[in-house]
């Protein structure tokens, strides 16, 4: 160990009275979530589901389209499929003589004149040799004759083959996340299954001796264990597969085993509580004895400073904070990213939005802080201004129940002034 002056220095700085570990010096919330990214691996296991099991999925390979969309030309709108050239001259009105009827669904005829017109619906295929869609408003019909009172201004009125998605277009990209909207373009497309990666596996337990499940009879000095319910909610996705090991009590040798049985069924694994300093928290040694190795161990955040991330064998290992806001905190802006990318997502981390305080706040200087906000009207820029709740108190659930997002206070600021501009994660 190095004993140098300078670096006893940083030792003290750094030394919270932590058991394994506690001299490691906190990394930033930035390099943290860029370790637990690298750490992770996007999985080797795909299958293929059928169209609409593939929402909230992640596609595996990239996807063309087969066809075009639209397949053929169509009309726009309802009226009467003529041709340019027949009203190119002139001011109008130009007369026709009404040669029959193309709706959606119908064979367009490919025999007809182009000196006469045909009345068309919308979505109906376009008659060989037409080009143009006078709207019924814009005409006059009696009996078989047609007026036509104005050429159609810019467009034709017509929906060109290919104009929406050309044939052989990449339409989805591997590690994409698929949406509503994309499965109304791949059905669109004819596509009817798709290739996925398969669920990611996550598990999870809760520890803490003073846990009881909500439902149960609460004795004194018992809780309510709410951080099993914010984590199952949390990953109830259809790209996860959710294995709750359920809830361990403060006992090294039970964590432990629990590590050791869940390991061997899961892509993650993610603990809440004993994380920290304290005699009665496990998780590191017990993590470690399993041969775990810890690539985080403290980050310079609060809450949520005694995150911890490692990998056992093929498995990301993540002990959150047992403190709910630190839980809720940790989970989403560094445990999700290393989720998100197992589960073979590329985008994997949230953008914040930028919002102006309208509070005022001293912070410590040296750690990020994580606050949550509620969005208070906005100022003469259009941003949000953002209410603070609370200061961030750890062991808080409230304050997150009713705020519309999160500030981030980073590390380097010390005095948050009103209208100072600031980044913050909305909550839908
Ligand atoms: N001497 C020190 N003490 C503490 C430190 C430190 O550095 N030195 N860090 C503090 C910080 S920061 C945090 S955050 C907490 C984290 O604690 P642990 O991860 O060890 O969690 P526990 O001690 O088990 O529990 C903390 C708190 O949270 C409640 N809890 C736990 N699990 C749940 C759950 N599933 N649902 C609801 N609430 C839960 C628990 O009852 C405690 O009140 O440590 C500080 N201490
Ligand atoms: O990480 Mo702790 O969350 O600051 O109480």
């Amino acid at each position: 160990m190095d004993h140098t002056p300078e670096a006893l220095k940083v030792r003290w700085q750094v030394d919270d009275g932590c058991q394994a570990g506690s001299f490691e010096k906190p990394v930033s919330i930035e390099t943290a979530v860029t370790i637990a990214v690298a750490m992770s691996q996007p999985l080797h296991r795909f299958e293929v589901v059928p169209l609409l099991q593939a929402r909230s999925r992640v596609c595996s390979s990239d996807i063309r389209a087969p066809i075009s969309i639209p397949p053929f030309d169509n009309s726009a709108m309802d009226g009467f499929a003529i041709h340019s050239s027949m009203i190119a001259t002139g001011t109008g009105p130009w007369m026709f003589d009404i040669a029959g009827t193309v709706a959606a669904g119908d064979r367009a005829p490919d025999d007809v004149d182009i000196s006469l017109a045909l009345r068309i619906f919308t979505g109906a295929s376009m008659p060989k040799g037409f080009d143009t869609v006078i709207r019924q408003e814009d005409c006059d019909v009696a009996g078989d004759r047609l007026t036509v009172l104005s050429r159609p201004r810019g467009s034709a009125n017509v929906r060109h083959s290919g104009e929406d998605v050309a044939s052989g277009k990449l339409v989805l990209r591997k590690r994409e996340f698929i949406t509503p909207n994309k499965i109304a373009l791949l059905a669109a497309l004819g596509i009817c299954e798709v290739e996925v990666y398969a669920p990611v596996r996550v598990g999870f337990f809760t520890t803490g001796s003073e846990l009881v499940e909500p439902g149960q009879h609460l004795f004194n000095a018992q809780i309510f264990n709410s951080n099993k319910y914010f984590l199952a909610a949390s990953l109830a996705e259809p790209w996860v597969e959710l294995i709750d090991f359920g809830q361990v009590r403060d006992d090294r040798k039970l964590i432990s085993a629990m590590i050791a049985a869940a390991v061997a069924r899961c892509d993650v694994l993610l603990t809440t509580g004993g994380a920290s300093a304290g005699r009665e928290d496990h998780l590191s040694a017990a993590f470690r004895e399993n041969g775990g190795q810890f690539e985080v161990t403290k980050v310079a955040m609060r809450p949520g400073k005694p995150l911890k991330m490692g990998r056992l064998g093929n498995v990301i290992f993540g002990a959150l904070p047992g403190n709910p806001y630190a839980a809720a905190i940790t989970f989403s802006q560094i445990v999700m990213p290393a989720i998100k990318r197992t589960a073979g997502l590329s985008t994997v981390r949230s953008d914040p939005q930028v919002g102006v305080a309208a509070f005022t706040y001293r912070k410590t200087s040296g750690r990020s802080e994580f606050i949550p906000v509620s969005i208070a009207g906005s100022d003469s820029l259009g941003r949000p201004s953002l209410q603070m709740l609370d200061k961030g108190s750890a062991g808080r659930l409230f304050p997150l129940s009713v705020a519309d997002g999160v500030a981030h206070l980073p590390e380097d600021v010390i005095e948050i002034v009103e209208g100072l501009p600031m980044p913050f994660f909305p909550l839908s």
